[in-house]
């Protein structure tokens, strides 16, 4: 399954939009019913606008219908592997467990593992919101 989720991060790699940053990033995720979802960086000319692979990715699964996902892979060929932003890190959060796991993975095959918990620790999550 992690080889598949490699495929799908390339595959949406080679869509992104990055002509400001020539930064590429490609995800792809794995929801708890199966399904592989991915997404690519998109970039805007008003530069703030760009919104990250990760977040594109869990959007999409959201547009399929699709709110928890297990397992999520950031893909670039950079030479240091890539751990999802900040933002991206607040939006993984409220899709994933605790305990699920996010790789960054490069063109090298090398990969890093970290669980959710990891990425964001003592995170801010809906049940704050509960009074
Ligand atoms: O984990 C990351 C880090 C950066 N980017 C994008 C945002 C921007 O388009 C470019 C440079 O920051 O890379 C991602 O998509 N995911
Ligand atoms: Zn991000």
């Amino acid at each position: 399954m992690f080889e598949q989720l490699v495929i799908a991060a390339k595959e949406a790699y080679n869509k992104a939009y990055a002509p400001y940053s020539n930064f590429h990033v490609g995800a792809a995720a794995l929801t708890t019913e199966g399904q592989i979802v991915n997404g690519c960086n998109v970039e805007n000319a008003s530069y703030g606008l760009t919104v990250c692979a990760e977040r594109n990715c869990i959007a999409q699964g959201v547009i399929q219908g699709q709110r928890k996902f297990t397992e999520l892979v950031v893909y670039t060929e950079e030479d240091v592997l890539t751990p999802p932003c900040g933002a991206c890190r607040q939006v993984i959060v409220e899709f994933m467990a605790q305990n699920a796991k996010v790789y960054a993975v490069n063109h090298a095959g090398e990969v890093k593992l970290w669980s959710v918990a990891e990425l964001l620790p003592d995170a801010f999550t809906p049940e704050n919101l509960q009074k």
